[in-house]
């Protein structure tokens, strides 16, 4: 997707926000266009408070000077504005190419309403040709893996999952947790893996979005869609 269009929904989303909300704001490249968006419009007089979904996104608003709170402080938002690496038509997500699906999730979850942003090549019939990440804690990795893999066949799907890495060492997330990512290729029944995954002793989190969604703005070479409300 070309930066212009990521740029293009994100100040579409920016466009939403009015003064004294209390703003989700999202992890990864098309989010980074709305973090900036707010804070020229910050810069400008917009007063608004924000929770961040990452210490990368944290240490973006905190150089746009966004005013950012915590879920402590301020539990409840208005508003969370997220990229996501999938979306299908009923507004089911996969997240976490960047690896902080953890904290988008409890931050989406804390929203009234949650919009993502995204180029509409990542629009789907069926989730699941990204890979699933699946946040694990590094102890047991091994077990853990393997108690997933069991799910994932008893789900009638591939257990292919791969421990994430960076620079050659295993990916750390936020959290110092680890990854393991499930490539499925199709995700028939979203929900009912969903609970599977949440049922196993050291996934942390997995990144199906399910009912968190509210709206999406979509930018494609033809202009911008959008899906639910927005
Ligand atoms: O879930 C995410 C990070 O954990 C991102 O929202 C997702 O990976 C999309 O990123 P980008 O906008 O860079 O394509």
């Amino acid at each position: 997707m070309s930066d212009t269009l990521k740029r293009a929904a994100a100040e579409r989303a920016a466009a939403l926000v009015s003064d004294g909300m209390r703003l989700g704001l999202g992890t990864g490249s098309t989010a980074a266009h709305f973090v900036a968006a707010i804070g020229e419009r910050v810069r400008g007089g917009l007063k608004v408070i924000g929770v961040p979904t990452s210490e990368a996104t944290r240490q973006q608003a905190e150089r746009e000077g966004i005013p950012l709170t915590t879920l402590d402080e301020t539990p409840e938002l208005d508003l969370t504005v997220d990229g996501a690496d999938e979306l299908d038509g009923q507004l089911r997500l996969i997240k976490g190419g960047g690896g902080a699906h953890l904290r988008e999730k409890i931050v989406a979850a804390a929203s009234h309403r949650m919009i993502v942003i995204a180029d509409g090549s990542k629009h789907v019939e069926t989730l699941g040709r990204f890979p699933l990440p699946i946040e694990v804690v590094p102890f047991g990795l091994k077990a853990t893996e393997i108690a997933i893999a069991k799910v994932l066949k008893g789900s009638g799907l591939n257990p292919d999952l791969r421990l994430r890495a960076k620079d050659g060492n295993p990916f750390v997330t936020d959290s110092g947790n680890l990854i393991l990512d499930a490539h499925l290729g199709r995700i028939e029944k979203p929900d009912a893996l969903a609970a599977a995954l949440n049922a196993v002793p050291g996934v942390v989190e997995h990144g199906l979005f399910l009912g968190l969604a509210t709206g999406a703005i979509l930018a494609t070479g033809e202009g911008l869609v959008e899906l639910g409300q927005v």
